[in-house]
């Protein structure tokens, strides 16, 4: 099969890189072309990656590089995309394709408080069937990895983020890539590996993509937008784009003698890269040039597409995959399935990074430890040492709902702001189908509700002694039960909110309003009873109402208030329980029914996760 230019750049003695033509083919693609709505962004892309090569795709911004390594990596989402893919002879399983490639994004999403060797670890952990790698196994990956990628001087230290100094720009991209390469991918794309980086840390890092697609065999793709002649002579094909179209697609060292045979001879010392991709820029200084460059634009594709009606590929010829294919070239390609690690591991190896990266998250900590004292505090000495008489009323049931409301937005921020951050380093594993949303989800949850809960406790310590509601134990647990539950659903509760809302901006603006809700029909401000039946209905949905009317009645049942002669006032605390619509359940049925609103949170949460989460990919 002729494949572009490669028999000539094989045979030409400029041809620095040796092709190997018997390389199997990995993918192919023939026709691509992708539009939204009216726009056409890729027009009729075809070509090939062969084992142990790498090919980088080149244009200038917009010129649709990023869309083309999505469609051929499965990742497109919106639009229409039509022509054929083939991957190792057939068409592709988007399981199976997903498990037999890596695909290393733009932006490094990884837990910053990790240090470099914990990433890898926990990484092998998850990506690894235990069926087929024993622990040593696993440790021997992260160790030949680490090595692979010069990682050894930076393997204790943290990744880190822009609030937190971590790893090196360079660093932290040869990780990203070290994840991906644990399973050791039959097909590599990496989207724009250098971006970011200085010339040195760009060269090395291509440098050992070469190295690894070389040593590995492993078909690799890459973006880039401007490489460095060194880089530029690293790849062994280029793709080069412009407006979405083909303008040369065969061996880097080929390139510039096929631009000189249409009459664009790069000069002697220009980095060819920037020479290609002055050349298929737009300039849109003025209209005239526009034109002018668009005219060149057409011919440099018009050329390209002349040269290669001869040597097309044919996407119906067989080539030899590995895996097994049934029949015609169009088959399903059926590699055998990676077995999936087992639930429970699965679980506890992310509940225990979980914990790992709470516990080093020193702000989080700090914050709700400190929130909780000095909350305590200030509450507490607010309310200090409540009396028996008829003022006491009104300040034990502020004491009362102020508890409530402190389980609320002190504990559902702070939580949805962590939820958010993880949520999207788990999209981004799970696009490898790493493991499952179930896992993913009670591991956040069995690590948020204990952190919530230890420091919470101490603020409803605090305000329970220092404000002194009635001393007695059974009514201090009874009301740390009730605390508990609240806590446990405001904890859900940002997980659900975060789960169903993929947009952070909007997640922090719904959250609040509905917080605000059930702390306005909590019970404080208007009697349940009395509210307008259209609006009723929120009670049964509303912790806050439950919290507060199990507290009041474990704090008034049996208390009496000395009122003064003449005066109206509540004589008996169940007066106050009556007038607050208080009692329509006992406490252990606000105690149940707040459960079982944990209980909804989790289960619409997981259902919402399961759904957000699921790639809406688009596949040929
Ligand atoms: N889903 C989409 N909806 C609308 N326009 C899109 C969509 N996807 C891509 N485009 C447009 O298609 C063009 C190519 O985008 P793409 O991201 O592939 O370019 P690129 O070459 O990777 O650019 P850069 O180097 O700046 O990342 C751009 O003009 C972009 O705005």
């Amino acid at each position: 099969m002729s494949r572009y230019l490669d028999e000539e750049a094989a045979t030409t003695e400029s041809s620095a890189i040796a092709i190997n033509p018997a390389a199997e083919v990995v993918l192919q693609w023939d026709d691509l072309n992708y539009h939204v709505k009216e726009q056409q962004i890729m027009r009729g892309i075809s070509g090939e990656v062969r084992a142990g090569e790498l090919i980088a795709i080149i244009g200038s911004s917009g010129a649709g590089k990023t869309t083309l390594l999505n469609a051929l990596s499965g990742r497109i989402v919106g639009g229409e995309l039509s022509g054929n893919i083939l991957f190792r002879g057939a068409k592709r399983n988007p399981g199976n394709f997903k498990r037999s490639t890596a695909y290393v994004q733009q932006d490094d999403l990884m837990h910053p408080l990790l240090t470099v060797e914990e990433t890898l670890t926990y990484a092998s952990r998850l990506r690894l069937p235990s069926s087929q790698y024993s622990a040593a196994d696993k440790n021997g990956r992260v160790a030949a990895v680490i090595r692979q990628l010069r990682l050894e001087a930076a393997r204790n230290t943290r990744i880190g983020d822009a609030a937190t100094r971590g790893v090196s720009g360079g660093e932290r991209k040869r990780v990203s890539i070290g994840i991906e390469l644990l399973t050791d991918p039959k097909l590599l794309f990496l989207d724009e590996p250098t971006s970011g980086l200085d010339s040195n840390s760009s060269e090395m890092v291509v440098e050992l993509i070469k190295k690894i697609s070389v040593e590995q065999n492993t078909a690799t793709i890459m973006t880039i937008h401007q490489p460095n002649a060194r880089i530029f002579n690293m790849f062994d094909k280029v793709i080069l784009l412009s407006q979405g179209q083909l303008v040369y697609f065969g061996p880097a060292s080929a390139s510039i003698d096929y631009f000189a045979s249409i009459g664009h001879q790069c000069p002697m010392h220009e980095n060819p890269a920037d020479y290609f991709v002055d050349l298929m820029t737009l300039d849109y200084r003025s209209e005239e040039a526009l034109a002018q460059s668009k005219a060149q634009v057409n011919t440099l594709v018009e050329c390209f597409a002349q040269y290669t009606t001869r040597t097309k590929p044919d996407l119906n010829e067989k080539h030899t995959p590995a895996g097994s294919y049934s029949g015609s070239g169009m088959a399903v390609y059926q590699e055998s399935r990676a077995p999936r690690n087992n639930w429970f591991y699965e679980y506890s190896t992310m509940a225990r990074r979980d914990w790992i990266n709470a516990l080093r998250n020193v702000p989080f900590i700090v914050g709700q430890v400190s929130q909780a004292i000095f909350m305590a505090l200030l509450i507490g000495f607010m309310f200090f040492h409540l009396k028996h008489d008829a003022l006491s009323v009104s300040n034990r049931l502020g004491v009362l709902f102020i508890i409530c409301v402190n389980a609320t937005f002190p504990i559902i921020m702070p939580v949805l702001n962590m939820y958010y951050r993880e949520r999207d380093i788990m999209i981004r594993e799970r696009s490898s189908a790493t493991f499952r949303v179930s896992s993913f989800f009670l591991s956040k949850l069995t690590t948020f509700i204990p952190i919530a809960l230890t420091a919470n406790t101490v603020f409803f310590t605090g305000v329970y002694f220092i404000s002194h509601l009635t001393f007695d134990a059974g009514k201090f647990f009874i009301g740390l039960a009730t605390f508990f539950c609240l806590t446990a659903i405001s904890v859900s509760f940002a997980l659900m909110v975060g789960s169903g809302i993929k947009s952070i901006e909007f997640g922090f603006v719904v959250a609040p309003i509905i917080l605000t809700i059930q702390i306005l029909f909590g019970g404080l401000f208007a009697n349940p009873h009395t509210i307008t039946p259209v609006l009723r209905w929120i009670r049964w949905v509303n912790p806050v109402q439950y919290g507060f009317s199990s507290f009041v009645q474990n704090e008034f049942k049996p208390l009496v208030f000395s009122c003064e002669e003449g005066v109206q006032c509540y004589s008996t605390g169940m007066q106050v329980i009556q007038a607050y619509g208080a009692g329509r359940f006992t406490i252990w049925q606000d105690i149940l029914l707040m459960l079982m609103l944990v209980f909804v949170n989790v289960v619409a949460g997981y259902a919402l996760l399961r759904w957000t989460a699921k790639p809406k990919y688009i596949w040929l």
